[in-house]
């Protein structure tokens, strides 16, 4: 029987994936596996039983992706399945960023006690929330992965002119982008030509903080930001000072923070992105496919701190190690196995940065004291018998 931990509300489809020889609770001992959502985990001990730790979604910043890979756990995430909810919802903000939606909903609620004068009230008062078209407008998507091609996408459908910043651009983010979208040279090109930006990047230490004082300087004057990456990725300060000046117009953004909701000019949106029925189920199933393939056969699809090995399902003896990229690792493995007298049938072996993972298919019977002495390795962290 394997146990998974949730930490947050997952979805129970999703989850029913995992069949009957799991056991899956919100407070168990010593699992084998961890599902989560935006909980964060930095503070939490590991416990020593646990092997892998499935975000179901897109972001890892919640996870302490380095103490992981040291202690050999591995860390998956679920690439594009919950892109389209973040599509949509940004395809919306745009709108409420130019059309003062939010504004006059909330005041036309203020009429709720005028009786017959409400009608024209609203006729009178409605000069103050006229707000510009998209259409024709440009937009600046910064990060084309799986949710920035899909706004860029859109937002070419709906008439905008679309221009890109990815300096990473993958082959397959450039197979699905529209041929319409432009490449901005630089990320000062796209803040200087944009009416309208959206952020998509991942929280990382060269991307936190990169809308500051500095960039807003760089924007067209009464630019619209959205931001349902991460709130770090806006500096607090300068962004309010940015709609203090008027460099910035209307700031929507999917993380709510007690400055930004007492400001007017911004809409804030409690993480939203993905929550949707269908994001959550593509997630929670994607999440839970990559661990019950992990914890049963040792695959590694989708992970962002291990590299991604694949040997398909086991039929026999498998040996997993996951080891540090050093030299000679696969030297003393494949020394002391074969001092046993056991014949490796298949191996493969990949590394990714300071880390690497070695998948063995043994022939015969395997004494588990096997594992304990291929541990004791230096520079090998876990071994796992299958
Ligand atoms: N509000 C919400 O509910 C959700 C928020 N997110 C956030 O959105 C982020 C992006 O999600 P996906 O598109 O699924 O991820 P992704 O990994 O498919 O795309 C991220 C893109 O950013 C690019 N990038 C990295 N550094 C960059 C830089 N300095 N400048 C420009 N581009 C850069 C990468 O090359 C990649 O193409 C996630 O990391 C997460 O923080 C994701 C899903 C839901
Ligand atoms: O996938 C992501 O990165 C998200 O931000 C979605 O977060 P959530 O799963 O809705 O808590």
């Amino acid at each position: 029987m394997y146990k998974i931990k949730t930490l947050n509300k997952i979805s129970k489809k999703g989850l029913g994936i995992l069949g009957k020889n799991y056991e899956i609770s919100d407070d168990c001992e010593n699992p084998d596996g961890i599902i989560l959502r935006s909980f964060k985990m930095h503070d939490m001990e590991l416990p020593e039983s646990l092997r892998a730790v499935a975000r179901a979604g897109a972001g890892v910043n919640n996870i302490p992706l380095d103490k992981c890979s040291e202690k050999g756990i591995v860390v998956f995430n679920t690439p594009g399945a919950n892109a389209n909810a973040v599509k949509e919802l940004v395809i919306c903000s745009l709108l409420l960023s130019s059309r003062k939606v939010v504004q006059g909903i909330n005041w036309a609620k203020t009429l709720k006690d005028e009786g017959d004068q409400a009608a024209s009230l609203v006729e009178k008062g409605k000069s103050n929330f006229v707000g510009p078209e998209i259409y024709g407008k440009t937009l600046g998507v910064v990060g084309l992965g799986a949710i920035g091609v899909k706004v860029a996408n859109a937002a070419h459908h709906l008439g905008m002119n679309v221009v890109g910043y990815d300096p990473y651009l993958s082959v397959d983010s450039a197979w699905h982008l529209t041929r319409f979208a432009e490449k901005a040279t630089s990320f000062d090109d796209l803040l200087a030509q944009s009416d309208y930006i959206t952020i998509h990047v991942p929280a990382l230490p060269s991307t936190i903080g990169m809308f500051n004082s500095e960039a807003f300087a760089k924007m067209k004057k009464g630019a619209r930001l959205l931001n349902f990456s991460r709130d770090t990725l806006v500096d607090t300060t300068d962004i309010q000072a940015a709609l203090e000046d008027g460099t910035v117009s209307c700031y929507v953004t999917d993380f709510a923070t007690a400055d930004l909701l007492n400001n007017d000019k911004v809409i804030c949106m409690p993480h939203l992105g993905a929550s949707t029925p269908e994001s959550e189920e593509n997630c929670a199933v994607m999440a839970s496919n990559e661990i019950k393939d992990f914890l049963e056969n040792g695959n590694i699809i989708n992970s962002v701190n291990y590299p991604n090995c694949d040997m398909g399902e086991k039929n026999g003896e498998r040996m997993t190690v996951a080891h540090k990229n050093v030299p000679n690792m696969l030297k003393h493995i494949t020394d002391l196995i074969a001092a046993k007298g056991v014949n490796i049938d298949t191996m493969l072996n990949k590394s990714r940065g300071d880390y690497a993972y070695t998948m063995l298919d043994l022939q015969g019977k395997i004494d588990p004291a096997i594992a304990k002495e291929i541990e004791d390795i230096d520079g090998v962290i876990k071994v796992t018998l299958l």
